[in-house]
This record gives structure tokens, sequence and C-alpha cells, in this order.
């Protein structure tokens, strides 16, 4: 049941179950969801670490989950997979692909990535937004503070919900560094999210859950926009409206200061992308990239933190080797400052283990060929769909020994080497390599660090009293914990320590 030779003169494709004629698998897709473990599953299936599935009349996707493969495809062989796929999600949500990330390739993405690069994340650039992100580590920590002492005991903890926090956190950090403004409602008392918060952070939550999500009018193009067969274009667009509806009226209202004098000097991300030149962007490019870098950042680091808190509960070890580091490097005075972060070696383990074993999203974003080609043997189609599996790679037996179990010392060398986030041999994938990799490697890392170091600096993290340990399931759907974490936080530093600005 493999898939047929192309032609005789060519190597076969990759493995994979026999397509019907026309449609290929898509009714064992539609049979079999969520179609990311179906895809595993097929893996498993069929023993092999590249596999083919042909999905509507041509659209051939390869899965991918070793080391070895990825590489072919991520550093030798990344001019021919240096596109993105036409898909309904990301032509909407980029606007007829005016940003960067889900731009195919050509002279838009090109254009895009070096203002993104250059202007956007480039040392320079993150220095001059540091004291944005300090504003949002010491908020961070307030607000948690807060909660603990709304209890009547407050050697007694209080309970926090992580999740909240985390993707608030995230949220409050890049509407900030972008739009000049954490908040864009009026929030709450006690530093938490308002209602216009909440909103903004769940509609950019659902646009990445219907993302290059194998929507079936995507591999039967003449359909889209003619039928949306199962709901993914209505609430694309519900989730697009929603996070229009709070950002595109305060670029609108920057771009009229920038021309009638109202403003001179930048102070943020989107003075940046205004004001760039040669070429100009347009106000349509810039809202489409805003949208972009909002949903960039939402995902990895809080699901992360999310995560190592949750295995800390049931790993107190973990906890503890964590803290004493923390205490160690920057000890009980102060709280942890962005200039530690590259001396917290565990902490960044903890981290780089999460991104391991659990990744926000199965695969990374897509990749196209944009010519035939081989690879391990196998012939790879022009435009054909390569999903690289975060998920596949990190949790590959071959390469992690017991992967199932969280285990951050696996990337300490035990010789006091820096930790990064990112695994040059494409063992795991966090940020990605060569030409479509992260361009905010920099940023992600420090924003992920920050937020796992503040927390547990800060507090003592336990299961709340009702409970023995935390559920740590993994949700069927996507890879989050399948109930957000809530955990009891007790402050562990001196109260004088605590913002309470
Ligand atoms: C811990 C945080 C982050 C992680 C783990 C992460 C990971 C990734 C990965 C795996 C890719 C795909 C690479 C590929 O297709 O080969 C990617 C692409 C991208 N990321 Fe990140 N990212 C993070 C944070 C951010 C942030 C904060 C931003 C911007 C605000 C950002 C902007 C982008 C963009 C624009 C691309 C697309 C690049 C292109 O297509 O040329 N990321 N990221």
């Amino acid at each position: 049941i493999l898939n047929k030779k192309p032609s005789s003169k060519s190597p076969p494709l990759p493995p994979g179950p026999t397509p019907l004629p026309f449609i290929g698998c898509i009714i064992q897709m539609l049979l079999n969801k969520p179609t990311f473990r179906w895809i595993h599953n097929l893996m498993d299936q069929f023993d092999t670490p590249i596999l083919c599935i042909r999905l509507g009349p041509s659209t051939h996707v390869i899965a991918v989950s070793s080391p070895n493969i990825a590489c072919e495809i991520l550093k030798k062989q990344d001019d021919i997979f240096i596109s993105r796929p036409d898909f309904m999600s990301a032509y909407l949500i980029s606007d007829g692909y005016l940003n960067t990330a889900m731009s195919p390739f050509g002279e838009q993405w090109k254009k895009m990535k070096r203002v993104i690069n250059r202007e956007m994340f480039s040392s320079p650039m993150l220095k001059w937004l540091q004291p944005k992100r300090d504003e949002e580590a010491d908020l961070l920590v307030r607000y948690i503070f807060n909660q603990t002492k709304k209890q009547d005991d407050v050697t007694e903890g209080g309970l926090i919900n992580i999740r909240t926090v985390t993707q608030q956190f995230c949220g409050n950090m890049m509407r900030n560094m972008i739009l000049g403004r954490r908040l864009i409602g009026r929030g709450m008392e006690d530093g938490g999210p308002g209602e216009e918060e909440t909103e903004h952070v769940e509609a950019l939550l659902s646009i990445l859950e219907y993302l290059y999500a194998f929507c079936v009018t995507d591999y039967f193009p003449w359909l889209r926009g003619k039928t949306d067969l199962d709901g993914h274009e209505k609430n694309t667009r519900a989730a697009i409206a929603t996070v229009r509806k709070y950002q595109d009226s305060l670029i609108d209202e920057r771009i009229r200061m920038w021309n009638n004098g109202g403003r001179m000097e930048k102070c943020d991300l989107l003075d940046v992308l205004i004001q760039h030149d040669n070429p100009k962007l347009s106000p349509e490019g810039i809202k489409a990239q805003i949208i972009e870098l909002m949903v960039a950042t939402i995902d990895n680091p809080s699901n992360a933190v999310e995560w190592i808190i949750g295995e800390m509960l049931n790993e107190p070890m973990i906890q503890k080797r964590a803290v004493d580091e923390l205490d160690h490097v920057v000890g009980h005075d102060r709280l942890v400052e962005e200039q530690d972060l590259p001396q917290l070696n565990y902490i960044k383990a903890c981290i780089k283990e999460a991104f391991r074993l659990h990744p926000f999203a199965p695969f990374i974003l897509p990749h196209v060929s944009i010519m035939d080609t081989t690879v391990a043997g196998y012939f790879i189609p022009k435009g054909s769909h390569i999903l690289l599996s975060r998920y596949g790679l990190g949790r590959n037996t071959n390469v992690w020994e017991d992967p199932l179990r969280f285990n951050p010392d696996r990337h300490l060398d035990g010789e006091g080497k820096q930790v990064v986030l990112s695994n040059d041999e494409l063992r795991m994938i966090s940020f990605g390599t060569g030409k479509r990799s992260c361009p905010a490697m920099m940023l992600g890392s420090t924003l992920t660090i920050m937020l796992l170091a503040r927390m547990i600096q800060g507090f003592t993290w336990e299961v709340p009293r009702n409970k023995r340990c935390v559920d740590l399931v993994e949700n069927h759907d996507d890879l989050s914990l399948a109930q957000p974490l809530v955990a009891v936080a007790k402050p562990r530093l001196p109260s004088c320590i605590y913002p309470t600005f």
C-alpha cells in the first residue's frame, strides 16, 4: 500500500496511504480528527520518519520526524523548501499575504523579512524596547503578589490560573512593545485582564487554531469562497474581526498623528513600521504585519511555562533546582533582570525541555517546495507541503532516551556551557533554522525565560490543597494541558521586593 512512483525514472514518493482518485485521502482525514494525531499514527503504522499523504487531486503533504531529514530540508535544500502554502486561513489573516510568516516565497516576503530582521528584532531594537519588557516583568510579579494578598492569610498563598497569567503576560508585553499600550480596555484594579484584553488574547489564539488547520477547501482550491464545509472560514473571519476591532483603530489614529505632525518621535514598533521608508508600508500592510507579530508571540512562551510549572508541581526537585539557581545567581535582594538570563542554565534547560516534549503546535509552519527534488531518496514534487514535526522529533525514540519523561538535565552538558533554546542538529525544533526560521529568537527566548524566572523566583508553587498532584494530561485536539493549570502561589522574597506601583 505504498504510494505509486510518479514516473519510471524518478525515485518513489515517501511511503503513505494509497490515495483515492481525485479526492486523495481526504475522507480518511475527515474521519480521523485531529489530523496531526492521524498523521503521526500513520508514521508509526508505516514505520517511517517521512510520510506522504495526498490530499485532494494534487497536494502532497509530507510529514517528517527525523533530524537528518529535517536537516536535509531546512539546511541543505533550504532554497527549495522556502515557500508557504496558499491557504484560506493564511490568506485572510495576512490580508492577501501582506505579512511575513504566511507570505509565499517572493518579493513581498523578502521585503517584510528584511524589515523584521533589521528594524524590529535586531539587538539595538531589542535594547531600545527593554524598558517596556522590564515594566511588564514587574507587573507580572505585582499581579501574582496581589492575588496572594487577596487570601486572608498571606502565608497560605493564592490560587492562580497559570494559563491566564502566562497568556496575558504575552499579550500585555506585545501590545506594550508594538502599540505602546499594554491595555486596550481599562483592565482590572488588581492588574489582571479586563474584558477587552481577555477577548483580544482569545481571538489571537483562535486565529492560531485555524491557521494552516487542514481545511478541506484548501485541497480543492476552486471551492474556496464558494463553500465553508468545516466552518473554518467563518471562525477565522470572526477571530480576525475581533482582533482588528481592537488594533486597527489604534493603528489608523497613529498614522494620522504622524501625518499631521502630532507625533515626532518613535516610541514603539508601530512607529517603526509607520516610519519605515524605501519602500513605505501601506496601512493595510502594517495592520496585517501587526496581527502576525501578536499571533507569533502569544502561544509558545505561555504554553511552555504552563507545562513547566505543572511538571514542577509533580516533581518538586525540579522546582527546587530552578529556585536554587535563581538564589545563587540573583539572590533575595532584587528581582531577576534580563542581564541575569544568560546565567540561568537550569531554567533555560527546563524551557528547552518543554519545547521538546510539549510544543504548542505539533508542526512548524508548513514549508512548500518550489521545484521537484529528492529527499532521503524519495521524490518530492514541486508544491508539496512539508510538515516538520516538533512533536515527532521531540518524542523520537531513536533520538531521545525515555522521551516522554520531562528531564531538563538532558540539555545540560555538565561543563557549564551556556544552554541555548535552539538545537542546530534539529533533534528538536524550537525556532527553526534557515531562511524561513524565526526572526525573533532573541525576543522569544528572553520573554519565555523572564516569564518563568520571575514566576519561580517570586513564588513557591504548590498543588491546590484538595489535590495530591496535578493531572498532566495533554488535550486530544492539540498539545496544551487538557485543563488550564491552577496552582497555589506563595511569596518567597521579602515583601519590600515586590513591585507595588
Ligand atoms: C518562544 C517563542 C517563539 C518560538 C518557539 C518561535 C518559533 C518559530 C518557528 C518554529 C517558526 C517557523 C520556522 C520555519 O518555518 O522554518 C517561526 C517563524 C516565525 N516567527 Fe517565531 N517563535 C517565537 C517567537 C516569536 C516572536 C516573539 C515573533 C515576533 C514577534 C516571531 C515571529 C516569527 C515570524 C515572523 C516567523 C516567520 C518567518 C518566515 O516565514 O520567514 N516568533 N517561529
